[in-house]
């Protein structure tokens, strides 16, 4: 799915009305007809709805929801705040048509505020898309009412006082537990500080115009089910090992050899043809038999990666480095020879990065459309601090674009940037990966898929994907407690499986 700007929205709006065609009010009865329909089929028991609305279009929506709730016998209270000017005319109408069948209740000033109980559901229409400056005035201490009431609070398609796909300094901003949104997902939704005034959000099909949501141009993506069918390639018959690549893994130290297990095990569930991985010497053992599959190769060292020492480079189609290697000095020469001789994309995880952020110099010896999966702690000390996670996202492109690299930014929506600015946003994965070891797993599912001759972008979004949907599929049975990273590898299959893969 696309992710539009506010600007983007009006136009598909526009262009939706226009072509399809359809009155905007008939567009307006159709989003809160879409809402109706979630709310109803979320809750099996709903007291009573108290609508807030301003008198802006998400305020029309608050009323025809609230009409379409009465029409199905639901009870519901109706608020409108006099806070602007004048009414757009759908606004007007919806206004009207609500007033034959109840009374609409104005806010004005504070004592005009109701109490609102804890078992009801308050519906937030106060702003939505068009929001161009922070809520202040009566607006304001309606937006406190109903964040310190204990009811269940529904935004309509975003929480009031919240920005598209901008910060918003000023933190008036509704806590909803859920938000409906139409059509497409906003920026903000994907950024962990907004998590807890956006709730669990969904997205609800309000039928705008498919031409123009196809025109519409955005760098920013949400990686779901279509993007990654588009993007997979299937097996045929007559492929061989050959056909499906052979990647390098470099991992492990005395003590972390778990991490380089882990990662060569995940990239051998995501369809390597072969796999050899360089180990510290004390690994050997331990690798021949926990992942038999795999060629090991012993560094001069008893207990860590010193000299990468590996003949031909150029016969492997990925090298994944960094799991578990420790940050030792005969490590970091190691990497930084590693990092002269390799001309193909390398994928560098964990101590790779770390090791890559204290010597920030060898970031321009990274070969072209190589892939960094940092934290957002270990991305801050690579790319340094930024005062929110819009302004994050700037960092994070220029930084790909000032090293022609793909960074991997790992978290509830893992955003996965290119060289030439576009960023996707992942949609599976669960708080149960927040666990040891879910990197290394990672980093052997995406070595994997480069090894397979994908581009490495496509590699990054795609396994960041897999990744998470077979997390998905480790906590339908675990649960998210006792989640751990080996339970996403054995995962992994059902995940591929999905995809016909
Ligand atoms: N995008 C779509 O396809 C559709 C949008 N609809 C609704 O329309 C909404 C957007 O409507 P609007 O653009 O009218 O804007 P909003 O309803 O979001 O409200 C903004 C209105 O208040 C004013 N305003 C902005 N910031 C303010 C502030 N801090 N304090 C007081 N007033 C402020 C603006 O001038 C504008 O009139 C969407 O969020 C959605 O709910 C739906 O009705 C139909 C389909
Ligand atoms: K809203």
């Amino acid at each position: 799915m696309k992710i539009l700007s506010a600007s983007h929205i009006r136009d598909l709006d526009k262009y939706t009305i226009q072509n399809e065609p359809i009155s905007s009010l008939e567009l307006m009865e159709r989003a809160s007809l879409s809402f109706v329909e979630w709310l109803i089929n979320k809750f099996d028991k709903i007291n009573k709805t108290i609508v807030f609305c301003a008198i802006g279009n998400n305020g029309g929506d608050g009323l025809a929801i609230s009409r379409l709730l009465l029409e199905r016998e639901y009870q519901v209270q109706t608020f409108i705040l006099h806070d602007a000017k004048s009414n757009p005319t759908d606004v007007e109408i919806n206004l009207k048509r609500l007033k034959k069948i109840i009374l609409v209740q104005d806010i004005y000033n504070e004592t005009d505020i109701p109490d609102i109980d804890s078992d009801s559901i308050v519906i937030d229409a106060i702003f939505g898309s068009g929001l161009s400056r922070p809520i202040t005035g009566i607006a304001a201490q309606v937006v406190h009412s109903i964040n310190q009431s204990k009811a269940t609070v529904v935004a309509v398609d975003i929480p009031s006082g919240l920005y598209v796909d901008t910060y918003n300094p000023n933190t008036t901003i509704i806590e909803a537990d859920f938000t409906v949104s139409f059509q497409l997902p906003k920026l903000s939704f994907l950024l962990p500080q907004n998590a807890r005034y956006v709730g669990e959000w969904h997205i609800t099909d309000i039928g705008l115009h498919a031409d123009a949501i196809e025109k519409a141009r955005t760098s920013y993506y949400y990686t779901d089910a279509s993007i990654v069918k588009s993007l997979v390639k299937k097996r045929d018959k007559f492929s061989h090992k050959g056909t499906f690549g052979h990647a390098l893994l470099v991992g492990g130290s005395y003590g972390k050899m778990g991490a380089a297990i882990l990662a060569t095990r995940s990239c051998l569930r995501s369809g390597i043809g072969l796999l050899s991985i360089h180990i510290p010497a004390c690994g050997y053992e331990i690798l021949q038999t926990s992942a038999p599959e795999a060629m090991a190769m012993v560094d001069k060292e008893e207990k860590l990666i010193s000299d990468i020492d590996i003949p031909d480079l150029t016969k492997y189609t990925a090298i994944g480095i960094g799991p578990g290697i420790g940050t030792a000095s005969q490590t970091a020469e190691g990497f930084k020879r590693l990092l002269e001789q390799a001309s193909k994309p390398l994928v560098i995880d964990a101590d790779g990065l770390n090791l890559l952020s204290e010597h920030k110099e060898w970031l321009t010896l990274l070969p072209e459309e190589s892939i960094l999966t940092p934290h957002p702690k270990e991305f801050e000390r690579l790319a340094g601090k930024t005062a929110n996670e819009y302004e994050r996202l700037d960092v994070l492109k220029k930084f790909c674009s000032d090293y022609k690299v793909n960074v991997v930014l790992k978290g509830a929506h893992t955003a996965v940037a290119n060289a030439v600015g576009d960023i996707y946003f992942n949609s599976t994965g669960n708080p149960g990966m927040a666990t040891g070891g879910s990197g290394d797993v990672l980093t052997g599912i995406i070595t994997s898929l480069v090894a397979q001759s994908y581009q490495p972008f496509k590699a990054a979004v795609l396994g960041v994907y897999f990744h998470g949907l077979a997390g998905d599929k480790a906590a339908a049975s675990k649960g998210y407690t006792a989640l751990i990273a080996s339970d996403i590898i054995d995962c992994l299959p059902q995940a591929f499986i999905e995809f016909g893969l």
